[in-house]
């Protein structure tokens, strides 16, 4: 990933530069929510002298030059190539998605996450994922599934897209956000008449998760309404190998969070019965891979997965961070359509976001303008939302 600006690969004639940590929403992040999400990190866990030490050399890093990572474990060597034209410089001046990636690599580093030893794959963020997982919001998600069988697909859709505005990050910077914003007044971008045709005919599902909790739990019950309705149908749920972005999902929060259904009430737990008859069928799989933490666009995905995108009838990206690996992080005019920042998708491809990042394409000029009159900050307040799908 390079500072070279990007052209939008289904048209040559538009090119955009990438978003550096320098200004508004990204360096809010460098600069407040990185040191905070250390802090929580150094509260949630007793950590032995050695981590607390590293831990708070990263918040004092993050304020100077980028330094080389001081572990050899796992990525590292990788890591040294993509971290070679950025060491020594600013946080702040190198492309964001980059940082925050390598931030977050830092992070698993110092507590000591690849490490052989006591605190190797000890999750950071386990506290505040647990916490999320014990709390009001999911016990109430988990009662409303009683009155599922009266919901249809569209429900269903709307409510896996709005979990994404949970993700506990953003929360530490909008700790106040409500979950009054009506399911459709907030959607900017609607591409949902043709997902919702595609939806019930797609075989092959792919659904690249995002956050733990409220968002996947209706992750979960769309794949589980999907896989219900009829006996063909595989969904791969994607998740991320390790801890990242806080609260993205792994195998482990997975399961994590089926326990979690099994507690109860009845509708979840039969739900739960029938994920685990789903998973052990094969019909329902928890895939994983390196480059879903690693600092690249999907435009860089390896073939592997690659090929798992085209062969599958449809794959549904989740969230914010999804998004801006899909379209590129990268200073599109918001009125670019989506088919032409994704045309290099292996297959088809939808995106279910909560705008929580500057990161824009697909939106009609008048709506565009629109909000533009309301104010700064929509485009990270997580009030508004995209569904868009390409391919
Ligand atoms: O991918 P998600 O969970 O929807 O959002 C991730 C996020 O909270 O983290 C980034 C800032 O660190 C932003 O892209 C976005 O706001």
């Amino acid at each position: 990933m390079d500072l070279e600006p990007r052209t939008a690969p289904g048209d040559p004639g538009l090119t955009a530069s990438v978003i550096t940590g320098e200004s508004g929403f990204p360096r809010s992040v460098l600069r407040d929510r990185h040191p905070e999400l250390l802090a929580r990190v150094l509260d949630g866990v007793p950590w032995p002298p050695e981590v607390r030490l590293a831990l708070n050399g990263l918040a004092e890093e993050i304020e100077g030059p980028i330094l080389p990572l001081s572990d050899t474990y796992g990525d590292a060597a990788q890591w040294a190539e993509w971290a070679a034209p950025y060491l020594g410089r600013s946080w702040y001046e190198v492309p964001f998605l980059w940082a925050e990636n390598y931030f977050y690599r830092k992070l698993l580093g110092a507590t000591g996450w690849f490490a052989p030893g006591p605190w190797q794959g000890v999750d950071p963020f386990g506290p505040q994922k647990e916490a999320e997982l014990a709390g009001a919001a999911v016990r109430a998600e988990l009662e409303a599934l009683d009155g599922l069988a009266g919901l249809g697909l569209n429900e269903l859709l709307l409510a896996a897209l709005w979990g994404n505005r949970a993700d506990l990050g953003f929360q530490l910077q909008r700790p106040t956000v409500d979950d009054e914003t009506p399911a459709t007044s907030g959607l900017i971008a609607d591409d949902r008449a043709a997902l919702l045709a595609l939806l019930p005919r797609a075989d092959r599902l792919v659904l690249v998760t995002d956050n733990i909790g409220r968002e996947l739990l209706p992750d979960l019950v769309l794949a589980d309404r999907l896989l219900s309705a009829r006996p063909g149908t595989t969904v791969a749920l994607h998740v991320k190998p390790s801890p990242y972005f806080t609260s993205d999902a792994t195998p482990t929060d997975v399961l994590r969070t089926l326990r979690r259904m099994a507690e109860g009430p009845a509708a979840a737990v039969e739900m739960v019965e029938r994920l685990r008859d789903f998973i052990g069928e094969g019909r329902l799989a928890v895939v994983t891979h390196p480059f879903y933490v690693a600092p690249l666009t999907f435009a860089e995905a390896p073939a592997g997965l690659q090929k798992a995108y085209a062969e599958a009838d449809l794959t549904v990206l989740k969230g914010d961070l999804n998004y801006r690996r899909l379209v590129g992080d990268v200073e599109w005019p918001a009125t670019t359509p989506f088919a032409s920042v994704t045309a290099y998708w292996p297959g088809r491809v939808a995106a279910l976001r909560t705008l929580k990042s500057d990161v824009l394409v697909g939106v009609d000029a008048a709506r565009l303008a629109e909000l533009d009159a309301s104010g700064p900050g929509w485009r990270v307040s997580g009030e508004y939302a995209v569904v868009q799908l390409a391919g």
